[in-house]
């Protein structure tokens, strides 16, 4: 893998909580999904990737730049495209009018060329239709969109994207694996999400974190293949507290030990992402 982001011993403390615990990564082209539950860290990790939050310790180098220099700072921020968590657009602008003022803030200073480009990365998602709608006016799916619209100006290397797929409806979750897939094959794309659907369609690699740490890192194949063994299909529910639910078909779906009268399932990411985190055990708890 060509490396294009080393992460190395990244450290970052709130009072006594320590958010990010010497956390190593590296990251190459292609789409890598980051996972992991709620307060994991996984936000201040792609905060600190997009430089606007500097970490306690440890370092980074993103396409070659080192955030921790004042000019290598400006240089990897006009290379890099990052979609917050929150993203707090002001609501009396126009779709366009927002889209343009990031544009004029990531330096594409030729207005006409400038203007293309808005219109181009609203095209990308969808919003060409709605260049003046009010934000306060567009449903939460199309102000995620806009969000990821703005991400993509001035078509970045390196694309940062926190829960991006949050809010969208299913034809608009599909346009947006097929974009971001697209850009994967030349860009380094780091995606966090809650949805293990998304890394099994669109991600080559997968980081999953727990505790301010990565307690896994390979390909969506590898993050089922924790599961290899203990997945389970049974036509009565496992006695003792395991993991388990009812699927539509009325059969249990058990993680963990094999429940009498079951039979191995396929795992699927999501299996193996919670027997990462423990869940049969907290299950039992
Ligand atoms: N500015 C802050 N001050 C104090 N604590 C913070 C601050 N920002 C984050 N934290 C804490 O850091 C931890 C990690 O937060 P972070 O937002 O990185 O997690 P996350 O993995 O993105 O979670 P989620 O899936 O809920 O978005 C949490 O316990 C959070 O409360």
């Amino acid at each position: 893998m060509d490396t294009t982001v080393e992460v190395r011993a990244l450290a970052k403390r709130y009072g006594r909580t320590t958010v990010l615990d010497r956390v190593d990564l590296d990251l190459g082209p292609g789409v890598t999904g980051l996972l992991g539950p709620n307060g994991a860290g996984k936000t201040t990790l792609l905060r600190c990737l997009a430089t606007t939050l500097a970490p306690d310790d440890g370092g980074i180098r993103a396409l070659g730049l080192d955030p921790a220099r004042r000019e290598q700072r400006t240089a990897l921020r006009r290379r890099l495209g990052y979609l917050p968590q929150d993203p707090g657009f002001y609501p009396h602008f126009t779709v366009f009018e927002l889209a343009d003022y990031v544009a004029i803030l990531k330096e594409l200073t030729d207005r006409a060329e400038r203007h293309r480009e808005v219109r181009r990365v609203l095209a990308e998602v969808d919003l060409a239709d709605r260049a003046r709608t009010r934000v306060r006016k567009l449903s939460g799916g199309m102000k995620q969109r806009l969000a990821l619209a703005q991400a993509l100006l001035a078509d970045p290397d390196l694309l940062i994207l926190d829960e991006p797929t949050v809010g969208l409806d299913p034809e608009q979750r599909m346009r947006f694996r097929a974009l971001v897939s697209r850009l994967g094959e030349s860009r380094t794309v780091l995606l966090s999400t809650h949805q293990t659907e998304d890394v099994a369609a669109l991600c080559e690699r997968v980081v999953v974190m727990n505790g301010g740490r990565v307690v896994f890192e390979g390909t969506p194949g590898e993050l089922a293949g924790v599961a290899a063994g203990q997945v389970w299909i049974s036509d009565a529910p496992p006695s003792g507290s395991a993991l388990f639910w009812r699927t539509a078909d009325g059969r249990y779906r058990t993680l963990g030990e094999n429940p009498p009268g079951g039979t191995p399932a396929v795992p699927a990411i999501e299996d193996g992402y919670l027997l990462l985190l423990g869940a049969p055990a907290e299950a039992a708890a």
